[in-house]
């Protein structure tokens, strides 16, 4: 019986990898890994910002010139980003010595990321890490500013680093609605983000049956000027290898896998639990190479983790040459047979022999696909990494992310996947962006009337002098001589109380309560003013008014105005009576 050597699945110990949070994005995607759930790496935030620094759930923090922004933030300027940094490298020097894995987490645009990140993946090269730069490039509507400073920072991390993988933003908004706000955007992006920092580091640092090194890793993202392709999917249950792939596939950053049909490397890896099949295996490849081409390399390894239960994952890695991304979509490539991956094994490492080189931008001409050499095992086994070579960091990663989102294609699976919680928040996104209802249009206004054009000017007749009697004014009578009535309200009192003889009584004008007496005089009793309950509280019913043979009023003694045999000065009431 063959003993499996179970040793090599020893992941490689927490302390050698670190995980850096730079800037306000770059921490805030850090803080996304640690809350997913994420062990085997250390921590590190680093930040000019003090209040988002503090907010980090990172153990580890590291805040950018102390002296030079005084805890505020960079502003949106590299420069200062820059000086931030220098100013604080012996504790950044500190916390990432002995490290054997960098992976730098950054948002390129602003100005503690961009001026920063090109300086803390120096220091780790320097001290002898292999450093993975996970970058997003801003939304467009950030503005050209923020693009260019993105731009700039994005060159010097593809000469810096052993490999680059960028984000664009604009891509990962695609994740949510339009209407939905920027914070959900920055979500989403940060939900994918940290997926595939998750997948890779995991890939990387989880040596397994069949060995992705690093090196695999590099040849996989190693085309000059190229965007990175990744993709990666979990299933569980009956069918769980292509319902895996179909999660993969499913990634916006591989458009449904159609970006996958120009690869010309593929890093896949493999992770299951202990029931893991080499049947599961070969019909998972089976299905990939309908999508990937004929000469396409494929790295291919496998691990099997038992912590994985009956969970089985998949990650594709690669990169697309960004004069290739326009390209239109056709079907996927229909191909019988299966590929013949490049397959490394841990024990099985024939080292390159590689010449020093300085570090500078070089296009390098296309290689074959490393085989299977600096596995992350064996890089542990040697304690002092291979030294930096030219050709490898010359392989640029920049994100010219204009291509359009494609249509989704048709899937080649019939079956529905059962998918845990994460995977099933990936697809609802999806789903959301496809359901997203168009905007409404504004319904057509009825066409507003016609300004009706001013009617024309009517002309009066002439009014003359004659056609008016001249009125007579009535004789105004001289007002006669009075004696000043006492009872009169005096503008000054006190004038009024030096006019008032002194014992006088006050005047009482005759014949007024005279009138009002004989008003009342027929009244039993007095009249109580009380709110109308309905009925007069006097007593006495009040009889109907007649109007019959009343007098005309006003129109009494002049000539009726007769219409219709009616007289018009009659009440309309008692003319209906009639
Ligand atoms: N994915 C993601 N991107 C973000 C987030 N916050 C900001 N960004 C992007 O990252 C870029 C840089 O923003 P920050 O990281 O906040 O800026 P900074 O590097 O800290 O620089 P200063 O604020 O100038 O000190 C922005 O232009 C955005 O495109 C986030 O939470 N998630």
């Amino acid at each position: 019986m063959i003993e499996f050597p179970r040793d090599l699945q020893n992941t490689i110990p927490s302390s050698s990898v670190k995980i850096v949070g730079l800037g306000g994005a770059g921490t805030n995607m850090l803080d996304r890994v640690v809350l997913d759930g994420m062990d085997g790496a250390e921590m590190l935030a680093i930040n000019t910002d003090i209040r988002t620094l503090s907010g980090s759930v990172a153990r580890d923090r590291i805040q950018l010139g102390r002296n030079l922004t005084k805890g505020l933030g960079a502003g949106g300027d590299p420069e200062l980003g820059q000086q931030a940094v220098l100013e604080a490298e012996s504790e950044v020097r500190a916390s990432l010595k002995g490290r054997k894995i960098v992976f730098l987490c950054v948002g390129l645009g602003g100005g503690t990321g961009s001026g920063a990140a090109p300086i803390v993946c120096r220091i780790a090269r320097e001290e002898g890490a292999f450093v993975v730069v996970f970058a997003t490039m801003p939304f467009s509507f950030e503005g050209r500013r923020r693009r260019e400073q993105a731009d700039t920072s994005l060159n010097e991390l593809a000469v810096l680093s052993n490999a680059l993988v960028t984000f664009d933003n604009t891509r990962m908004g695609d994740l949510v609605l339009a209407k939905q706000g920027i914070h959900e955007a920055f979500a989403a992006a940060d939900r994918m983000i940290s997926e595939s920092i998750k997948a890779v580091i995991r890939l990387v640092i989880r040596p397994g049956l069949i060995n992705v090194g690093l090196d695999d890793l590099m040849a996989a993202l190693r085309t000059t000027r190229s965007r990175c392709l990744f993709g990666s999917g979990i299933a569980t249950g009956k069918d769980r290898a292509q319902k895996a792939l179909r999660n993969a596939l499913n990634s916006p950053l591989l458009d449904q896998g159609a970006l996958l049909r120009d690869t010309e490397t593929v890093l896949v890896h493999l992770c299951g639990g202990e029931d893991l099949t080499l049947y599961e295996i070969e019909l998972l490849m089976q299905s990939l190479s309908k999508h990937v081409p004929e000469k396409a390399h494929v790295l291919f390894g496998a691990a099997v983790d038992p912590s994985m239960g009956d969970h089985l994952s998949i990650t594709m890695i690669s990169s697309l040459p960004e004069d290739r991304l326009h390209i239109p979509r056709t079907s996927p490539i229909e191909r019988p047979g299966l590929l013949e991956p490049t397959v490394g094994f841990a024990d099985d490492v024939e080292e390159e022999e590689e010449e020093p080189v300085a570090i500078k931008p070089v296009a390098r001409e296309k290689k074959p696909a490393v085989k299977a050499a600096v596995t992350a095992a064996s890089l542990f086994a040697d304690p002092a990494p291979a030294p930096v070579v030219a050709e490898f960091t010359s392989r640029a990663a920049v994100v010219v992310d204009e291509a359009p989102f494609a249509e989704p294609e048709p899937s080649p699976f019939t079956i529905d996947p059962i998918k845990p919680e994460e995977e099933e928040d990936e697809e609802v996104f999806t789903s959301l962006r496809k359901e997203e209802p168009e905007l409404e249009v504004e319904p057509e206004r009825e066409p507003e009337p016609e300004l009706e054009s001013e009617p024309e000017a009517v002309s009066l007749p002439e009014i003359e002098d004659e056609d008016f009697p001249e009125l007579e004014a009535p004789p105004v009578s001289e007002p006669e001589e009075e004696e000043p009535a006492f009872f009169s309200i005096a503008d000054d009192q006190e004038a009024a109380n030096e006019k008032e003889p002194e014992g006088e009584k006050p005047v009482v004008l005759p014949g007024v309560f005279d009138d009002l007496e004989e008003e009342f005089a027929d009244l039993e009793e007095p009249v109580v003013l009380e709110k109308p309950s309905g009925k007069p509280k006097s007593g006495k019913a009040q009889t109907e008014l007649s109007f019959e043979g009343g007098p005309r009023g006003k129109f009494e003694g002049a000539s009726p105005s007769l219409f219709e045999g009616e007289d018009l000065d009659v009440p309309a009431f008692l003319r209906k009576k009639r």
